[in-house]
């Protein structure tokens, strides 16, 4: 069994009077990929973005709990948010490049965090690519406004600016509901080689996606966490009623 990278005990969290998300416990495994599934406005984005405190962005957010990365409390006093987002990287539901160019929105993130020597950028912004399967589609035109390719390849090349700063855990939120089906098939494809080096969560919505890609899978309601755990045994044999009724599309 993979090791344990996050590991998250009675968390809650409330926006304003709204309590978001009731009582979370979930352990997600290293080098594994976990779905987050559950009707509309169950709580799954909200619990993603406290994986990396996205939620910090927001007024009026109370959160209790805890969330352990490598056994370290990101909600401690002392964590630098910064380097946990760097740690802790994500990628939105629509692709959302920078109006600049290929090349720059790669190495933005690095340059930020210090990198200045032009041979070091050029390398991690091919490794990058590469990493993010789309370097053959893109070495030409590096120079040219990432705003000029498509739907697809600006994800991958979100991804790619994810993974320029190194991180150990991916967040996606729902990375391929604005694209087309070929697209996401190279999303996906790209999913199942990206977690031999890193942790990957995702929300989606398409239950056939989820049991393709995913090692594990957590099922939201309301709130609150119904099921979690391997993602054979939960679309197979769910223990709870409500998974079940949720994933042969009875409700939601
Ligand atoms: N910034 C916010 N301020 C106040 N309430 C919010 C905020 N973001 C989300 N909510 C509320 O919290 C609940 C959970 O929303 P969340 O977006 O996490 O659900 P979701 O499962 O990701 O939904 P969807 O699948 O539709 O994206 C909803 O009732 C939503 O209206």
């Amino acid at each position: 069994m993979h090791l344990l990278k996050f590991n998250v005990e009675n968390l809650n969290l409330f926006y304003g009077e709204l309590h978001a998300l009731k009582n979370v416990n979930m352990q997600v495994h290293e080098n594994s990929v976990m779905a987050l599934i559950g009707p509309s406005g169950c709580g799954k984005s909200t619990f993603l973005r406290t994986l990396n405190r996205m939620n910090d962005l927001i007024d009026n957010v109370k959160i209790t709990g805890k969330v352990f990365l490598d056994n370290e409390d990101i909600y401690a006093p002392n964590v630098d948010v910064i380097e946990l987002r760097k740690r802790v990287g994500m990628v939105f539901q629509k692709p959302n490049p920078f109006p600049m160019s290929v090349y720059e929105n790669v190495v933005y993130g690095p340059k930020i965090h210090g990198i200045r020597s032009k041979s070091k950028l050029d390398e991690i912004a091919e490794k990058s690519l590469i990493s993010a399967a789309l370097w053959d589609e893109v070495k030409d035109r590096l120079k040219e406004s990432a705003l000029e390719l498509s739907g697809g390849q600006q994800q991958r090349l979100c991804i790619a600016r994810t993974l320029a700063v190194n991180p150990e855990v991916i967040l996606m939120d729902e990375p391929t509901s604005a694209l087309d089906p070929i697209s996401t098939a190279k999303i996906e494809e790209l999913i199942e080689t990206l977690k031999e080096r890193y942790t990957i969560i995702i929300v989606t919505h398409n239950m056939q996606q989820a049991g393709r890609i995913s090692d594990f899978t957590s099922f939201f309601l309301n709130g609150e966490v119904i099921e979690s755990g391997p993602t054979e045994k939960l679309f197979y044999n769910p223990e709870d009623k409500r998974t079940n009724d949720y994933i042969t599309g009875r409700f939601g």
